[in-house]
């Protein structure tokens, strides 16, 4: 029987034990090659989240299964090679003087031998086409590549799972299409999943599915086409909508008819193309 990659099951967890929880009774499957975007509010659990499915964080409740094996003491360090993790400040995540070095770093604390790391640096650094700066100083590079560093620096591991915790959300919106390119592709060239926390609508809308949080819950998920056509309850909640999704909002308020179905940005400029709408 095939098992989701990752399943959390009643997981409820609180930092301190008269805080709220920061978790409140989550169950939720993640399948391998699945692209899922974790939305919320500020302080809306989505961290705490992931700190448990890589298991940082041990939930007061509930289970956690990996490939359908529960997470233990035992097996945490052996499952926590198959999950990666890329962090929002592209600055607090190099240790390497050179972009070379610092991919190297997790292998080499990894135990990995040196002509094994000579090409897993080459490769991952090809998949994040970055290999023309192999030699260059971390600090010299701009926002975008240096997050690409970070993620060949997971990609060198070769993990299963890669979790972007807000990755993109210190970038411009060049840096932003920069990283999410870079994932896209290589989550097509080998299947791997990506859990992606943002505040960015834009790189959620990316996703097979959208998971939203709020007080620590899992309150809706779907495809992003389900969880933003018209959802107006969710920048209520503080969050965003996708671009499209606004201008629509923006064009029914002043009676214009759009389509109802959820628009990529493409999918709008050729609506807006051919709508016949005037100035
Ligand atoms: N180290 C900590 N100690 C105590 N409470 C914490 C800690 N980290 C988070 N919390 C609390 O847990 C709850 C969930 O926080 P979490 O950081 O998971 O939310 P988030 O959705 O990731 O927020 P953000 O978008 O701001 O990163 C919040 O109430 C927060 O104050």
């Amino acid at each position: 029987m095939s098992h989701p990659q990752i399943e959390l099951k009643e997981i409820t967890f609180n930092y301190h034990e008269d805080d709220k929880k920061a978790l409140d009774n989550v169950s939720l499957s993640i399948n391998p090659g699945e692209w899922v975007a974790l939305i919320g509010h500020n302080g809306s659990g989505k961290s705490t989240l992931a700190k448990t499915i890589n298991g940082l964080i041990r939930p007061t409740a509930g289970e956690i299964l990996i490939n359908g094996e529960k997470l233990t003491e035992e097996n945490l360090w052996d499952m926590r090679k198959m999950i990666g993790m890329v962090f929002q400040n592209p600055d607090n995540q190099f240790v390497g003087s050179t972009v070379e070095d610092d991919v190297a770093f997790g292998l080499e604390n990894q135990g990995i031998p040196r002509e094994e790391m000579l090409v897993r640096v080459k490769d991952a650094l090809e998949r994040v086409r970055m290999s023309e700066f192999t030699l260059r100083e971390p600090s010299m590079l701009s926002g975008g590549q240096k997050q690409r560093v970070a993620i060949a620096g997971v990609v060198a591991l070769r993990p299963d799972v890669i979790i972007l915790d807000e990755a993109t959300s210190m970038l411009d919106p060049e840096g932003r299409a920069e990283v999410i390119q870079t994932i896209k592709k290589i989550k097509d060239e080998s299947n791997l999943t990506v859990i992606s926390i943002t505040h960015d609508i834009d790189e959620a809308a990316f996703a097979n599915r959208v998971l939203v949080m709020n007080s620590g819950q899992l309150v809706a998920q779907g495809t992003p086409e389900e969880i933003f056509s018209g959802n107006r309850e969710l920048v209520e909640q503080g969050l965003d909508i996708p671009f499209p999704e606004k201008l629509k909002a923006a064009l029914e308020d002043r009676e214009i008819e759009v389509p109802q179905e959820y628009l990529t940005e493409e999918r709008l400029v050729e609506w807006l193309w051919t709508s016949g709408l005037k100035k």
